[in-house]
């Protein structure tokens, strides 16, 4: 290990996806067999040749490894799961190049399903989940690393190989089903730190100086382990791999939320760095103080996450300066960061050419957050004064941000301020059941989640419409086409209670961001969300309040076409907040407050249009629920306390519906019974049901809709499937409660398969009722 330490500026990754989601666009080419292996292979080195070429522009240097590898063609468990050769044995024998296996894993095909995928930690991504077993026949292959490295080398760049590190690797994955009883994935450490030796050992013979292995496990407390015992693991792991004979100097990074308490046994290891969210996490002050981290990182970098990679706002850089001089004052040996792999924010802020002036100016996006990591650097090697005037600029824009309309609007605070407890309160459950009598709901009731396929047509013609090609009258009648053809097939289908499809909706987030005030929008500020599918987060920058209805017309006329009910249909606060880039400047609550406020009026123009059932969807519930157990109540309760305020104005009459869309629903069971929905629908039939025995056990008085039909794959579920899974579910579920309804909503579906699988749920429904 001869290389030379990390330089003082990098970044934990970048976005792969492309400034244009070119590699969205190529892959899903060579999905449908329009361009060939080589020639996708082909866009890929050009948008990695492109990624780094730009970083270096930025101001990350082209020698020592600053500028990370981080190219995925899917996800980035995923190519762990191939470097480490996990292959499930369910797939068969690999056949085809090792790209063709990838996809095979990533999407299934007609004899396999794919591997699940579930939210990256408290993130808008989701990764491919590993299935491991006690036979799970791991083998190193560093081939799609090396190559990168050397394509990188060509260009006259070094790079930093990215890679998912074994412990935070295990923790993801889950046993296989022909796993024995009993068995956690972690149980294979010791044989995957041995697969991760043979890795570096592969780099280091190509020449790799640095590699970074992600260890985001050490910042949550919501996996299957304590989080002391993940820091044992890890310790466990770097123990082998650092004392390893032939490999690259090792960059462990801890991005997601607060290492603090972990840092100096972190720093002890034997590695070269190690990395730490300053952004959701801290310093250990007392150790800081009384130098014992300092000891600890005698010898290994501390590179600080000081730039905040999960948020699009400008970095308060004089703020960000004085953590940097904290460390180098106690002699610590510091490279400025990101807070994590920029992944998760758009590319250049350059591109938004419509956003408003002055609210471009407090933006920085991917390409913007490297520039400042450049200019902190510059900073710590030539002194504050160096980098005076960039400093005193953040300031202004920071002043500017704080006092400009819109930001803080007095009747918006006045109105949350003045809602209390009453607000947040509808009349009891039972009588509430009461007057819903009224709506004639059957028992096992049918509905869908609310959206229908978004098929390339409706894409066109909002298209034809963004672009000024249709007006909005054209537009909007082929939006009410949409949906009367919507509610003609859901009557025909035999649905009891419908919906009337979205179809006017870009994204159930941003389609709300663009009616209310408060947000913007962006043009090409996409993220990506899973494989080749991403979304443009939007901007909440101001106090929020809604100008006029947003969704009313559409429910309105759905519900003038049918004498069934038609659910109106609304996202919730929480997830307007998780999905969207939200202002840092006030707590995450009083924003919620005022979206929740802002919903509330959108509920009682539903009903005064003669609504009758509302659905506030709240799939992000989960997914915002902090990693740090200590935080996780006060989040609960304000997250509760918002979808309580946005739905507590109905009159008991009223059925409000809820919708959550993950599997760990036991876990915060208790919080989905405070939102006090009438009736929520879940997540169910991926594992057949296992909500149900929690359920069941909790007692669970509310309507509930656990999912018989998986809407991830195009695959058609029987009638008889579907009659075991509403079964499995009336076993522990009374009659009058159950609802019968998909997993979740089906716009990523096609007419064909959606048809069929609605009829079969139908059929399904009936034939468990008439056992009754
Ligand atoms: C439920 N999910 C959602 C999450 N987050 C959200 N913000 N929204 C969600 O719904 N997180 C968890 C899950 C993630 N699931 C998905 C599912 C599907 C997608 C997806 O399909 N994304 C699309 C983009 C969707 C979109 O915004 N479409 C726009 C059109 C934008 C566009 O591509 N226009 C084209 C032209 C179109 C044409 O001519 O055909 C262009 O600009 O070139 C719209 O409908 O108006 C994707 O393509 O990835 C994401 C997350
Ligand atoms: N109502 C939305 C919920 C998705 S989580 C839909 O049906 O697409
Ligand atoms: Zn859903």
């Amino acid at each position: 290990m001869t290389a030379a330490p990390l330089p003082q500026a990098t970044i934990l990754g970048y976005p792969r996806i492309g400034r244009r989601r070119e590699l969205k666009r190529a892959v899903e080419s060579f999905w449908a067999g329009r361009i060939s292996e080589p020639e996708l292979q082909q866009t890929a080195a050009q948008l990695r040749a492109a990624t780094r070429a730009r970083l270096v522009e930025l101001g990350l240097p082209a020698a020592g490894a600053a500028v990370p590898e981080s190219f995925s063609f899917y996800d980035q468990v995923l190519d762990a799961t191939l470097a480490v050769g996990a292959i499930p044995s369910r797939f068969g024998a690999p056949t085809g190049s090792d790209l063709d296996t990838y996809f095979r894993l990533a999407r299934g095909d007609a004899e396999h399903q794919p591997l699940e995928m579930t939210k990256w930690f408290d993130t808008n991504y989701h990764y491919s989940v590993p299935e491991i077993d006690g036979e799970t026949g791991f083998a190193a292959n560093a081939t799609a690393l090396v190559e990168q490295f050397r394509e990188a080398q060509e260009q006259g760049i070094e790079t930093r190989p990215v890679l998912v590190g074994p412990v935070t690797y295990l923790l993801l994955a889950k046993a296989s089903d022909a796993a024995a009883d009993g068995f956690d994935p972690i149980d294979r450490l010791d044989d995957l730190v041995g697969v991760y030796a043979a890795l570096l050992e592969a780099l280091a013979a190509a020449g790799v100086s640095w590699v970074q292995l992600d260890e985001p496990a050490l910042v949550s407390d919501s996996l299957r382990v304590t989080r002391e015992e993940t820091l044992g693991l890890v310790e466990r792991a770097y123990a082998v791999l650092g004392g390893a004979g032939t490999r690259p100097r090792i960059l462990i990074a801890a991005p997601y939320g607060n290492s603090a308490a972990a840092l100096t046994r972190l720093g002890a290891l034997p590695v070269e760095a190690v990395h730490a969210d300053l952004v959701r996490g801290s310093l250990p002050d007392a150790a800081l103080a009384d130098g014992s981290l300092a000891q600890a990182f005698a010898g290994t970098q501390l590179v600080a996450g000081v730039v905040d990679g999960r948020n699009i706002w400008r970095t308060d850089l004089r703020g960000a300066f004085a953590q940097l001089t904290q460390l180098t004052d106690a002699g610590i040996a510091t490279v400025v960061g990101t807070s994590n792999n920029l992944q998760h924010v758009p590319h250049d802020v350059r591109d938004e050419t419509k956003l408003e002036g002055r609210l471009r100016s407090w933006l920085a996006f991917a390409d913007q957050k490297v520039e400042q990591v450049a200019i902190l650097a510059r900073g710590l090697a030539e002194g504050a004064a160096a980098i005076e005037p960039e400093l005193a600029e953040v300031d202004r824009v920071l002043a500017d941000r704080d006092a400009a309309p819109g930001v803080h609007s007095d009747p918006i605070r006045a109105r949350v301020a003045a809602s209390g407890d009453d607000d947040r309160t509808r009349v009891t459950e039972e009588d509430r059941r009461a007057a819903q009598q009224d709506l004639g709901i059957p028992h096992l009731a049918t509905t869908t989640i609310g959206s229908f396929p978004q098929t390339p047509e409706i894409r066109k013609a909002r298209a034809a419409f963004v672009r000024g090609e249709i007006d909005e009258a054209a537009y909007e009648g082929f939006l009410r086409e949409e949906i009367a053809s919507v509610i003609r097939l859901q009557e025909e289908i035999g649905l009891d209670v419908l919906v009337h499809g979205e179809a006017e909706r870009n994204d159930m987030v941003q389609y709300f961001a663009e009616l209310l005030d408060g947000f913007a929008v962006t043009e090409h500020g996409w993220v990506q969300s899973y494989g080749s599918r991403a979304t443009r987060p939007s901007i909440l920058w101001g106090d929020v309040s809604r100008p006029a209805p947003m969704t009313v017309r559409w429910s309105e006329y759905a519900q003038s076409l049918t004498d069934r009910p038609v659910k109106g249909m609304l996202t919730g606060p929480v997830t307007i907040l998780a999905w969207s880039f939200v202002r840092d400047d006030q707590p995450l609550s009083d924003t919620a407050a005022q979206v929740a406020l802002a919903l509330r009026d959108e509920i009682e123009d539903l009903v005064d249009a003669g609504i009758t059932i509302v659905q506030v969807d709240e799939p992000a519930l989960r997914e915002l629920l902090p990693l740090d157990r200590d935080r996780q109540a006060a989040y609960l309760d304000w997250s509760v306390g918002a979808f309580r305020l946005a739905t507590g104005g109905a009159r008991a009459g009223v059925q409000i519906h809820t919708h959550l869309c993950y599997s760990e629903f036991g876990e915060i069971i208790d919080a989905v019974d405070g939102l006090d929905a009438d009736v929520t629908s879940i997540e169910a039939a991926r594992s057949r049901m296992d909500v149900v025995q929690p359920l069941g056990d909790h007692g669970y008085s509310r309507g509930i809709g656990p999912g018989v039909y998986d809407i991830h794959s195009p695959r058609v579920p029987g009638v008889d499937e579907q009659t075991e899974l509403i079964r499995i579910a009336a076993a522990r579920i009374p009659g009058e409660q159950l609802w019968v309804n998909p997993d979740c909503g089906l716009k990523t579906r096609g007419y064909d398969e959606t048809v069929a699988s609605l009829t079969n749920l139908v059929l399904a429904a009936k034939a468990v009722r008439a056992e009754a």
